[in-house]
C-alpha cells in the first residue's frame, strides 16, 4: 500500500499577495523520485519552500514527513527541517571553514553533542557521497561538483526520509551533472530516501527518467510527459 511522505491537498501558494500556484494536489510516496519542472517563475521554488516551511501554508492542507504544514510554528519548523534534507543550486557552504567544520556546524545546530558520534556521522556521510578523504579541504579548494556532493552530504546528516533539491545541477557541467544525478538516484534507491528535485535540465530528465510534475499556468500537472520544459 502507498505510504506518502508528502501529501498536499487543495493548496494555494502565495508570494506576498500574489497567487503563484492554485489548487495544488500532490502525493509523493516514501522512496519515490519526482522531478518538478516548469518555466522560470512558475512556482517550483515556491512549492519546495512551502514543503520545508519557509513559505507559510495559508490555504489547503499539507503533511510533509509527518509534519502538518498548517500547524507549523517557529518552534516546530526546525524539527521539520531536521527530518528532511534540502539541497540548493549554489551549495551554500560556509566559506570560512573546512568540510568537517561545515558538517559539524549543522550537527551541533540540530542538537548533536557527542564529539565521537559527530565525527562518525561526518565520516559516514562523506563516504556516502564519495569524498571520504576531503574533510579537511576548504570549500574554495573544491570543484563545483565536489561542493555539490558536500551539500548533499550535509542534507544526509540527519538521515532524512526526504530530500528537497532546488536545481542541484544548475551550476554544473554536463559530466558533473551526471555524477550528481547518479549519486541522488543511488541515495534514493539504496537508502529509500524520497527526492523531489526542481530542474530545468531536459537532458538530465531523459538520462535519468522518473515521475515528472510540471508547474504551468498557475497549476501543477502530475505525471506530465516530457515534451518540453
Ligand atoms: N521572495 C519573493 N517575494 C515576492 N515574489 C516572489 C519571491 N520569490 C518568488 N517570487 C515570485 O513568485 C513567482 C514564482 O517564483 P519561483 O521562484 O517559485 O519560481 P520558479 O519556478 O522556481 O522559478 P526559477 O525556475 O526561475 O527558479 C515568480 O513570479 C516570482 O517572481
Amino acid at each position: 500500500m502507498a505510504d506518502p511522505i508528502i501529501e498536499i491537498r487543495n493548496v494555494n501558494i502565495y508570494q506576498g499577495d500574489s497567487l503563484v500556484l492554485q489548487d495544488v494536489n500532490l502525493t509523493v510516496d516514501k522512496g519515490e523520485f519526482v522531478y518538478l519542472v516548469g518555466k522560470t517563475g512558475t512556482g517550483k521554488s515556491s512549492l519546495l519552500k512551502t514543503m520545508y516551511g519557509e513559505l507559510i501554508l495559508k490555504e489547503g492542507d499539507g503533511t510533509v514527513a509527518g509534519y502538518d504544514l498548517r500547524k507549523l510554528t517557529w518552534k516546530t519548523v526546525p524539527y521539520l527541517r531536521r527530518s528532511i534534507g534540502v539541497v540548493f543550486q549554489d551549495f551554500q557552504l560556509l566559506t570560512d571553514r573546512n568540510v568537517n567544520e561545515n558538517l559539524k556546524f549543522v550537527l551541533k545546530a540540530t542538537g548533536w553533542k557527542d564529539e565521537k558520534l559527530m565525527n562518525e556521522k561526518i565520516a559516514d556521510v562523506l563516504d556516502k557521497v564519495g569524498l571520504k578523504s576531503k574533510g579537511f579541504k576548504m570549500p574554495f579548494e573544491m570543484s563545483g561538483g565536489e561542493q555539490q556532493r558536500i551539500d548533499i552530504a550535509r542534507a544526509l546528516l540527519n538521515s532524512p526520509k526526504l530530500i528537497l533539491a532546488d536545481e542541484p545541477t544548475g551550476n554544473l557541467d554536463p559530466e558533473t551533472s551526471d555524477e550528481i544525478m547518479s549519486l541522488l538516484f543511488h541515495i534514493s534507491r539504496d537508502y529509500g530516501t524520497a527526492i523531489v528535485m526542481a530542474t530545468h535540465d531536459y537532458i538530465v530528465l531523459k538520462k535519468f527518467p522518473a515521475r515528472v510534475v510540471r508547474t504551468e499556468h498557475g497549476r501543477i500537472i502530475d505525471n506530465a510527459t516530457i515534451t518540453h520544459l
